[in-house]
């Protein structure tokens, strides 16, 4: 099932195991197919540059699409091999021929499947995959699951919903809950029963959280598109047909905030201000604050970010613990990974 394969006929098979902990998580080993550093001089391959979000999922295991390419050279035909490089500090403009000689980083080799005129040529927007990768610099292997049988994600994502500690009996809410990971993730914990309400401010994610519980069969998800800042105050909408959300309703609730996203690798560049790192804690305690409302005493609210930044994670823990004195930090079930920073340090953002 787990076998990779492109349609040049080079395959793979990653060593694949079970975690030890979470039983629903798969460990997948590192990539063990041919690779070009081995076997090949880089130099003799034409280039092809592609921009920093496309080299950043190219490192975690995708082909490169279409829309992610920036340069090709003209002896890149259908079928060659390439030199994948990213343009790391976005100098390479959309159609370029000559070898880049601007910052770049190499990420892998691959196969081209659109060239350089099905890319360029007349204005064209191509969808699908134009380079199919043969190796990468990270190691992780491409393979594609069947949609019925699960999503990826990252293990300290499936973490969160593990602490939870759902059961088909509780009623869980998710405050911030698209694409729809954790939910789906929850969902299936709860053995597909019970309730548990997804709510996301955005309308076109709300659909994405839809799209996903039906292709993996998930019945007991209800998603609305609602601003969590405002969730006890408004009670019942009935545009959107969101169930009253009263004050002490919820067994479990999961606030994976919105944040500055910090902890998600690879970074090969991040162009964030000082001041949007500064307004994310403001947004995460208002979201905090109904969080603590919405919760039954007894239950278990999960406050998680994929930031590094202490203002988010550790400093933000202490804001709640000394502002609701009814909250008890609970030890993280099942644990994993090492603890944050016990002693807080006061940051200040200048
Ligand atoms: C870190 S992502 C959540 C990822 C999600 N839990 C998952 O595992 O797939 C944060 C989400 O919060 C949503 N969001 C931001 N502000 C919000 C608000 N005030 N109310 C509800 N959702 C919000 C964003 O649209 C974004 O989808």
């Amino acid at each position: 099932m787990f076998q990779t394969a492109n349609t040049y006929g080079i395959t793979s098979i990653p060593e694949v195991g079970v975690h030890t902990t979470l039983p629903d998580c798969v460990i997948v080993g590192d990539w063990n197919g041919p690779s070009c550093n081995d076997n090949f001089n880089l130099n003799c391959y034409p280039e092809v540059i592609v921009d920093v979000l496309c080299a950043c999922a190219v490192l975690r295991g995708a082909n490169i699409f279409a829309p992610g390419i920036l340069g090709m050279p003209h002896d890149a035909n259908e079928g060659s091999i390439v030199g994948v490089y990213a343009d790391l500090k976005g100098k390479c403009r959309r159609g370029y021929t000559q070898v880049f000689t601007e910052e770049k980083l190499f990420l892998g080799t691959g196969y081209v499947r659109m060239d350089r005129h099905t890319l360029f040529d007349n204005n064209a927007s191509p969808r699908g995959i134009a380079v199919e990768m043969i190796d990468r610099i990270s190691k992780i292997p491409n393979f594609t699951l069947p949609s019925e049988f699960g999503i990826l994600q990252n293990l300290p994502s499936m973490l969160c919903s593990y602490m939870l500690d759902v059961n088909e009996n509780t009623v869980v809410l998710d405050m911030c809950a698209a694409p729809g990971n954790k939910t789906t993730h929850i969902a299936a914990l709860m053995g597909n029963k019970g309730t548990l309400i997804a709510i996301d401010k955005t309308r076109d994610k709300v659909e994405r959280i839809k799209d996903l519980c039906d292709t993996l069969g998930l019945a007991n998800v209800s998603a609305y598109v609602w601003d969590s800042t405002q969730a006890v105050s408004f009670g019942k909408d009935e545009t959107e047909n969101l169930p009253p959300l009263t004050a002490e309703y919820f067994d479990r609730i999961l606030l994976d905030a919105p944040c500055s996203a910090l902890g998600n690798r690879p970074q090969l560049m991040n162009n964030i201000t000082v001041k949007q790192l500064q307004s994310y804690p403001i947004l995460q305690k208002k979201l905090f604050r109904n969080a603590v409302k919405l919760l039954k005493v007894g239950g278990i609210l999960v406050y998680s970010t994929c930031t590094i930044t202490i203002e988010e994670n550790e400093n933000l823990v202490c804001w709640a613990l000394d502002k609701f004195p009814e909250l008890k930090l609970c030890k993280q079930t099942p644990m994993l990974g090492s603890p944050g920073f016990a002693q807080v340090y006061s940051v200040i953002l200048v």
